[in-house]
């Protein structure tokens, strides 16, 4: 086994190795995510994005490599601790709101405060902040069947970032949103995450997404296209020639 990462690093990961049933997903990634950056995941679809995250995030186990979170292995944990790490500590939203029916807009908010065991009156107050900041404050009785779908994703963006993660894992978080509202959802993340301290892992096949962040790493067929360092011309340039269909605007 390696030494542990560095203690500005939140995240440390080497030689990832995942297969989805024989098929390989991560064929050796290493990366480090530093504490309160916002890190882009960035490549063409089906590269790998969404497996590094879900493997990074714990939600699933890699097959090989290993991965620290502030300098504790997260790779020789059982499944059981690797759910109370990312009910506790990290916060996840997908290109798809997967809110629960049967709850409100606030409730659904509330939720992972709950199940983090912060109480019910400190969680609603929270949630109801959060939806506030995303711009929902109406949906907050509303149950998600009568909500418009950009509506149900901003929930889902509060409900990743209510709880005060360390690291919020969003996975195409602006899919379904219209230009105009994924310019804001993507400032209130970056907002959220420099007023708050949260580390921010992006992962998005559009280059106009992966310009808010602090580095890219561009993914080509499960592994790093090319060294993953500051923002710069060459990581966003190999991004736009794999995805010539992306908007390139800010
Ligand atoms: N559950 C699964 N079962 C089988 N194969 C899978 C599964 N999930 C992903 N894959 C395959 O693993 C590879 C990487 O997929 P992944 O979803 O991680 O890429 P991605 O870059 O996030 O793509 P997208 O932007 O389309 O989500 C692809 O070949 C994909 O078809």
């Amino acid at each position: 086994m390696s030494a542990a990462p560095p203690d500005n690093d939140v995240l440390w990961a080497r030689s990832l190795v995942k297969s989805h049933h024989g098929t390989p997903a991560l064929r050796g990634v290493s990366l480090n995510v530093r504490l309160g950056e916002v890190l882009a995941v960035a490549g063409p679809r089906g590269c790998g994005k969404s497996t590094l995250l879900d493997v990074l995030s714990g939600m699933v186990p890699a097959d090989e490599g290993e991965i620290w979170f502030n300098s504790s292995p997260v790779h020789t944990l059982g499944r059981a601790a690797r759910e109370k790490l990312r009910r506790e500590r990290f916060g996840y939203v997908g290109p798809e709101p997967h809110l629960v029916p049967e709850l409100n807009g606030r409730e659904n908010v509330a939720l992972p405060m709950l199940l983090a065991g912060i109480s019910r009156k400190v969680a609603a107050t929270s949630a109801a902040e959060w939806l506030e900041r995303l711009d929902v404050a109406e949906c907050a009785k509303r149950r998600p069947a009568e909500l418009l779908q950009d509506q149900r994703q901003r929930i889902a963006v509060a409900r990743a970032l209510a709880a005060a993660p360390a690291v919020v894992f969003a996975d195409e978080p602006t899919a379904p949103l219209h230009r105009e509202s994924q310019d804001q959802v993507m400032r209130i993340l970056l907002t959220a995450s420099r007023s708050h301290k949260i580390t921010l892992i992006l992962a998005t096949h559009d280059a106009s997404v992966a310009r808010y962040a602090n580095r890219v790493a561009v993914m080509a067929d499960g592994r790093l296209a090319i060294p993953v360092d500051a923002r710069d011309a060459v990581a966003l340039s190999e991004l736009e020639e794999d995805a010539p269909t992306c908007s390139t605007s800010v």
